[in-house]
């Protein structure tokens, strides 16, 4: 039965009527990475993946307005803020100062980069920005179903060599993202009792990150991943997802899947920030479940600090180690080649090997 939706699947695709010409220009047009082809052999031995998605229920994240920063609530916001990353290590900013009208423009311009042919897409952007799927990937379990340009923003002169528009919408969005993560890292640190412009001093427009995500339509039965659980590895993330939903992430020790709220951001802690907090805040792992019927698209702006930062708590007695972004970096593509997968802090730990 599995082998038999696994064969339908195959079969979609082929076309009986076309002429081989006919077929090989309808493949140049053809904006989806050929994931069937390249995951082929996964797919046989595993025609289906069962991540257990049915029991997922949906919640609401802690949900923050921003503007009350600006009244005399500011402390309560200030403290809701913090009560969140400690607890969820995730929440949703509404008022957060960020134009509807770019936000929308981002989407559009995102889209359009990712409808044309898959054959443009890596020659669009510096060559190893564009990534599909997991190269890594020996299991379904390992696959992400999902295209992204990741997208340093030091680059931003040379971002897209043939898109002027694209290029001055991610730039402008920079700005205003950036201006958002240091107020939210600012309020964070300070709520710790820390120092609050370390944000401004260490991280930058020059060492962020922005990441344009596609998660296409995935025919596999019981779907898959669109991006494999995960923590980031930066201070904190701001993602503008639509209203497709599929994130889901981890709460005591369940899956929970994030309903969408078309007006708000959502925001996460992340590896670093759990570090310089002195596990204060929680980098909670995430992932994304694929679906059959929509696709999604997402745009995540990463907090990182420059290579050479160096990452530690200002605690008595610190759980991590000090450590700098560099080293941090290094680490997690040396585990993910030698061991398959990202260790993260736990190699970091005081006393740890
Ligand atoms: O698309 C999403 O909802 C999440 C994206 C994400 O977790 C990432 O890019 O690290
Ligand atoms: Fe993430």
């Amino acid at each position: 039965m599995a082998m038999d939706s696994f064969q339908t699947i195959f079969e979609a695709s082929a076309l009986p009527h076309q002429t081989a010409q006919a077929h090989e220009t309808l493949k140049k047009m053809d904006p989806n990475p050929p994931f069937m082809s390249t995951y082929k052999q996964l797919l046989k031995a595993q025609p289906s993946c069962n991540h257990d998605l049915a029991s997922v229920e949906e919640c609401e994240l802690p949900l923050i307005d921003l503007s009350l920063l600006y009244t005399e609530n500011a402390s309560r916001c200030k403290r809701e803020i913090a009560a969140a990353s400690q607890n969820w290590g995730f929440f949703q900013v509404v008022n957060h100062g960020i134009s509807s009208e770019l936000l929308h423009r981002i989407r559009s311009e995102q889209v359009k980069l990712f409808r044309q042919p898959f054959e443009n897409k890596c020659k669009d952007f510096s060559a190893d920005a564009y990534r599909w799927g997991t190269p890594t990937a020996t299991s379904l379990h390992q696959l992400s179903w999902s295209e992204a340009y990741h997208i340093p923003l030091c680059q931003s002169t040379d971002l897209s060599k043939h898109n002027t528009i694209i290029r001055l919408t991610i730039e402008e969005l920079a700005v205003s993202l950036s201006s958002l993560a240091h107020l939210l890292g600012g309020v964070l640190a300070e709520e710790l009792g820390g120092d609050g412009a370390y944000f401004e001093r260490n991280c930058n427009r020059e060492t962020c990150y922005l990441r344009l995500n596609r998660y296409p339509l995935c025919p596999v039965p019981g779907g898959l991943f669109g991006l494999v659980p995960h923590t980031d590895s930066d201070f904190l993330t701001i993602l503008c997802q639509d209203e497709v939903g599929g994130l889901q992430l981890m709460k005591d020790g369940r899956w929970i899947t994030v309903k969408p709220n078309p007006s708000a951001l959502v925001v996460n802690i992340g590896d670093l920030f759990q570090a310089w907090s002195n596990g204060m805040y929680k980098s909670v792992e995430h992932r994304v479940i694929s679906n059959e019927s929509e696709e999604r698209f997402s745009v995540a702006y990463f907090m990182c600090p420059s290579y050479d930062s160096m990452i530690e708590s200002e605690a008595e007695k610190s759980i991590y180690r000090r450590f700098s972004f560099r080293e941090y970096r290094q680490q997690v593509q040396e585990d993910v080649k030698m061991v398959g997968y990202k260790v993260g802090l736990s190699r970091f730990l005081v006393g740890g090997a």
